[in-house]
């Protein structure tokens, strides 16, 4: 065993590099088929998850740019070869001499970030060498399922804002840097307005916003002091922290006081922040001595500990609450803290060169069962309400048929004889190229892109699914030959 580490501390040649960002089975897998020469069969392996998170009624897609990313950059460099090297599997030299020229060859499908995604239908679909799309499946789900599962909570957060400003303040909190930058990110896309993190603001451009901690009251003689000296040093629009000894008996009206202050100099106080005690009682009675002292247009920004369930009872109590800023909860998924996405082989070559067959993996859990065959996804839109139907998970060979608005049949995979017939419809393909053969066919949507098509998304779907409590589950139904090769291989035990 060695103890050498190749971290040097310094965010250099070790960060970054990603290759080994892996689970040790995956490589092993690689030896073992390049050991028994099947590493250049063509795999295809399709990721999704089984369960949505939080009893939300879908979730929302994110992780793709990463994923881009990481693909775009995957290769294996001398330090990390060295250390296979020193792997008690004592991989043959001319194994590691194929992995310094890995590259990522093959295609990836994935469904835009933003997308609203539900059980069991394919959201990125790998088609490679097994060799690479093999190594691949660990770091894939992980950026997939942090993202989608922060991208999904900040949703509910959203829906429970209804119009008010949301700020997503999690970063101490995270489970370490990358997880703060990307939950940021994946919090904007689904309708966070802002960010403290200032490296995600940086990053991505997500509009970066701040106010101030209790340290900054506790450092001066008075809180008065405080509140002057913090506004006398900003430009304009501050906002001020009230909670640090009795919000409603000092804090308030020091910030009133400095408000005043400010005016006379046309300078302006844009909100108050109280993060602690009880929420509603307070904001409200705030809100009466701002605006009994003609503040009316000053805000009121709450945190503490902030959630869905929270927001939402703090508005059924009529606090009086404009920005939300959002921590812990959400970055860490609390009630959560993760989505069970799987990344499952669903066809191959059995040889070289041959058609792709497709595989099943059996299970004594129908649920786990999985479905075989290489698919595209479509969401089925009916025409007359402009409402998404159900999602619709067809071989390659049935696209004419399904893009030419021919009549389908909409059935539950669990109860099939639960169905209907559509035929007024679009079918919106899911799943849209995004590396084909190694290099990048897709322009990688705006951040702003991606947060307005993640509303579009909304729209399109009833708010019997939307809701927070006991949503509706929306639909993810089989083509009636995708469903019978699969029932024709649990026949057969899979074989
Ligand atoms: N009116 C309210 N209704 C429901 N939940 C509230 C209300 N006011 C605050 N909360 C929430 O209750 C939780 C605990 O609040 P509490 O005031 O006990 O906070 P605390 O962290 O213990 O206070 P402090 O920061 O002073 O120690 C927090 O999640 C907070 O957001
Ligand atoms: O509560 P969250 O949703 O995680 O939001 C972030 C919290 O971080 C800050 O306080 P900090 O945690 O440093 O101290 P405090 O909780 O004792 O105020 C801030 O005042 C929020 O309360
Ligand atoms: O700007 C703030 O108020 C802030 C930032 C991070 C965490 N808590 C609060």
């Amino acid at each position: 065993m060695t103890t050498q580490t190749h971290f040097d501390g310094a965010g250099g040649r070790e960060y970054g590099h990603l290759a080994l960002h892996t689970d040790k089975y995956q490589i092993n897998m690689m030896y073992a088929h390049w050991k028994n020469g099947t590493h250049d069969r063509i795999a295809v392996f399709e990721a999704y998850f089984r369960k949505l998170p939080f009893g939300n009624g879908y979730a929302v897609f994110a992780g793709l740019e990463r994923i881009v990313d990481y693909i775009q950059t995957l290769r294996f460099h001398e330090h990390e070869i060295m250390f296979l090297r020193e792997q008690e599997e004592r991989y043959e030299e001319a194994f590691l001499q194929e992995l310094r020229q890995f590259r990522f060859n093959g295609d990836i499908l994935a469904v835009p970030e933003g997308t609203l995604v539900f059980p069991n239908e394919p959201l990125v679909r790998v088609e490679a060498r097994v060799f690479e799309a093999q190594l691949i499946e660990t770091a894939l789900l992980n950026f997939m399922n942090y993202q989608t599962l922060i991208a999904t909570k900040a949703a509910r957060v959203r829906r429970a804002a209804e119009q008010d400003v949301l700020l997503e303040f999690g970063t101490r909190r995270a489970q370490e840097a990358e997880a703060a930058v990307w939950g940021a990110r994946a919090a904007f896309i689904a309708g966070f307005d802002a960010t403290s993190n200032m490296r995600a603001a940086m990053l991505f451009g997500i509009p970066a916003k701040g106010t101030h901690a209790h340290a900054w009251v506790q450092a001066h003689a008075s809180e008065q002091e405080a509140f002057d000296r913090y506004a006398a040093a900003l430009p304009d629009d501050v906002t001020l922290l009230v909670d640090t000894y009795d919000t409603l008996g000092s804090g308030v009206p020091h910030a009133i006081e400095t408000a005043h202050r400010l005016a006379a100099r046309g300078k302006r106080m844009s909100a108050i922040r109280i993060d602690s005690g009880d929420l509603a009682y307070l904001s409200k009675e705030a809100r009466q001595q701002l605006d009994a002292a003609g503040f009316l247009d000053v805000k009121i920004v709450a945190s503490n500990d902030l959630d869905e369930s929270i927001i939402v009872n703090l508005k059924a109590q009529g606090a009086r609450i404009d920005i939300w800023g959002v921590g812990t909860q959400l970055i860490t998924a609390a009630d959560q803290p993760s989505l069970g996405g799987v990344y499952k082989l669903v066809a191959h070559e059995r040889a070289a060169g041959e058609e792709l067959e497709p595989v099943i993996k059996l299970s004594n859990n129908p649920e786990k069962v999985s479905t075989p065959g290489k698919k595209d996804a479509y969401r089925i839109v009916n025409r007359q309400t402009g409402k998404a139907e159900a999602d619709y998970l067809a071989f390659p060979n049935e696209e004419a048929h399904i893009r030419n608005g021919e009549r389908i049949k909409l059935f539950d995979p669990i109860h099939p004889y639960r169905h209907k017939w559509v035929d007024d419809y679009e079918a919106v393909q899911l799943l849209q190229p995004v590396i084909v053969k190694g290099e990048l066919a897709f322009e990688l949507p705006l951040l702003d892109a991606i947060r307005a098509y993640h509303q579009q998304q909304l729209a399109l779907f009833w708010p019997e699914v939307l809701r927070k409590v006991n949503p509706q589950s929306y639909p993810v139904d089989l083509s009636v030959d995708v469903w019978e090769h699969k029932m024709a291989l649990i026949e057969r035990g899979g074989k």
